[in-house]
C-alpha cells in the first residue's frame, strides 16, 4: 500500500549534479555547517537535495544518527556515493552487506581489536620515532599536516601492509591514495582532468600495486616467513588552554620518567594515558575528520512524517550534533572533561567513530597512534603555530596552509 505522507521539503536541482558542487565548495571554504544550517532554517530537520548524482535526503541529530546506525538491512542499507563505489570498487568493504560484509569485518577486527594490536605497540613506537628524528629533530619550522599523513601512512603501511621499508613503494602508495580520497565526493562524470579521473586511475594503480604485494606476500609465507583529518594535526591546530597542555605533559612526562631511557612504550604505558585520550576525543568532536556518509533506502521509509522513497541517498553528517548546546553545554568551547563519565554522554551524540554495525573497526589502531604520537611530541617539543589555523574539507578535514608551525626541543 502506497503511503499518504509527502516528500520532504527542498529541491532536488539540476538532475545528476544538484547541490553538489554548492556543498563541495561550502566544504573547501570551511563553511558546510553554515550551508546545513541554512537548509535546516529553511527547510527544518529533514529536507531533499540531490548529491553526486542521486536524490537524497539530508537528516540530522541524535534521532536521526540512531536510525542511521540502527535500522536493519530491510529499512537502509550501507551505501556509499556512486564515485566511491566506482574507485574503491563493488567488492570493498563499503559495499558488501550481510554475510559478506561480517566475514570481511571479522578478518579485519582479528587484527585490529586491542588483544591483537597490543603486541604491535612497539612497532608503532619505532615509526613514530624514526619519523621524528628523521623529519623533526633539527628543524626549527615545519608544516605538520603532509608529515602526519606520511606518518599515519607509514604506520599503516608497516602494520597493515607489511611494507617495512621506507622509500618508493610507500611514496607511490599514498600519492594513489590521496587521489582516491579526493575522489569518492566528487560528481561522477568521467572527463579526463576531474577529481574524479583522477581517482579512478590512482585506484587502478593501487589494486595492480595490492595484488603484487599479495602475490609477494604468498611466496614469503610459503618461504616460511612470519605472517604478520588525521587527529594529530587537528590537535596541534587547536587553541588549547594552557592549563589542559599542562596535564597532558604532565601525564606523558611521569610515564617517560618511569620508564629506562630509550626503552619501547607499551600497552600498560598507554593504558595511562586517561586524560591524553580524552583531549583526543574532544578534538575529534570539535573537528571530526569525517564530515559525514550515506546510506540508501532499500523500501520506501516514513521518517519524520515524510516519505524517504526507495533508491534514495540518506545524507548525515557528524558535526550538526556534535556542536549541539543541547547535547554538549558550550559545545564551541574545548572542554575535555566532557569525556570524564562516557556514560553520561548521550546515546548517538558523540559520532566521531560511527555508530553499530558499521563503526570504525580501526578505533584502537587510531587510539594507539595518536598517543605514541602524542607522546613522543610534547616530551621532546613545545610549538607556536606560524599561521592561522583555518580549514578546508577536501573531503577531509585539512588545515588551509598545512599547519606551519615553529618546533623548539625540549631539554
Ligand atoms: C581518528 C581516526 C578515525 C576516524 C575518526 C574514523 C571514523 C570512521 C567512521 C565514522 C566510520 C563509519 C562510517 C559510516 O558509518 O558510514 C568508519 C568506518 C571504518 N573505518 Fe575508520 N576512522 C578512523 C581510523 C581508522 C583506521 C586507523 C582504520 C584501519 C586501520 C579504519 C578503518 C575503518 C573501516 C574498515 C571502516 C568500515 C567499517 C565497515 O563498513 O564495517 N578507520 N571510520
Amino acid at each position: 500500500r502506497k503511503s499518504s505522507k509527502k516528500l520532504p521539503p527542498g529541491s532536488l536541482g539540476i538532475p545528476i549534479i544538484g547541490h553538489s558542487l554548492q556543498l563541495l565548495k561550502a566544504m573547501r571554504t570551511n563553511t558546510a555547517e553554515k550551508w546545513l544550517h541554512e537548509r535546516i532554517q529553511k527547510y527544518g530537520s529533514i529536507s531533499k537535495l540531490t548529491l553526486f548524482g542521486k536524490p537524497t535526503v539530508f537528516i540530522y541529530g541524535k534521532e536521526a544518527n540512531k536510525f542511521v546506525f540502527t535500522s536493519d538491512s530491510s529499512t537502509i542499507s550501507y551505501s556509499q556515493t556512486k564515485s566511491l563505489k566506482m574507485i574503491l570498487g563493488d567488492r570493498s568493504i563499503a559495499e558488501l552487506c550481510g554475510q559478506d560484509h561480517r566475514r570481511i569485518r571479522d578478518a579485519l577486527v582479528s587484527f585490529l581489536k586491542p588483544e591483537s594490536l597490543k603486541n604491535y605497540v612497539g612497532k608503532m613506537d619505532e615509526e613514530v620515532r624514526m619519523h621524528m628524528d628523521m623529519h623533526w629533530q633539527g628543524k626549527q619550522e615545519i608544516t605538520v599536516l603532509p608529515f602526519m599523513k606520511k606518518l599515519s601512512f607509514d604506520v599503516i603501511c608497516s602494520l597493515l601492509f607489511g611494507i617495512e621499508q621506507a622509500g618508493t613503494r610507500r611514496d607511490k602508495l599514498v600519492t594513489w591514495f590521496q587521489q582516491m580520497i579526493g575522489g569518492i565526493w566528487s560528481v561522477p562524470i568521467n572527463l579526463p582532468f576531474t577529481r574524479f579521473n583522477r581517482g579512478l586511475r590512482a585506484s587502478a594503480r593501487v589494486r595492480n600495486f595490492l595484488k603484487d604485494l599479495i602475490a609477494e606476500k604468498r611466496m614469503q609465507l610459503k618461504r616460511g616467513a612470519d605472517p604478520h583529518q588525521d587527529l594529530i594535526t587537528c590537535l596541534l591546530s587547536t587553541p588549547i588552554d594552557p592549563s589542559i597542555y599542562a596535564s597532558v605533559l604532565q601525564e606523558q612526562e611521569e610515564i617517560a620518567k618511569s620508564k629506562p631511557k630509550g626503552e619501547l612504550l607499551t600497552w600498560e604505558d598507554l593504558a595511562k594515558m586517561k586524560y591524553t585520550w580524552k583531549v583526543a576525543l574532544e578534538t575529534l568532536r570539535m573537528f571530526p575528520p569525517i564530515f559525514g556518509g550515506f546510506r540508501k533506502a532499500v523500501r520506501d521509509i516514513e521518517y519524520d512524517g515524510y516519505i524517504i522513497p526507495e533508491g534514495w541517498q540518506i545524507f548525515w553528517t557528524m558535526n550538526m550534533t556534535h556542536m549541539d548546546d543541547s547535547i554538549f553545554t558550550e559545545a564551541s568551547k574545548f572542554d575535555p572533561t566532557r569525556f570524564d563519565n562516557q556514560a553520561s554522554i548521550p546515546p548517538y551524540s558523540f559520532i566521531a567513530f560511527g555508530g553499530g554495525p558499521r563503526m570504525c573497526p580501526g578505533y584502537e589502531f587510531a587510539k594507539i597512534e595518536a598517543l605514541v604520537t602524542i607522546h613522543y611530541l610534547v616530551t621532546q617539543f613545545t610549538w607556536k603555530l606560524c599561521a592561522d589555523a583555518s580549514f578546508s574539507r577536501n573531503p577531509r578535514l585539512m588545515p588551509s596552509e598545512g599547519l606551519p608551525i615553529q618546533i623548539i626541543p625540549r631539554k
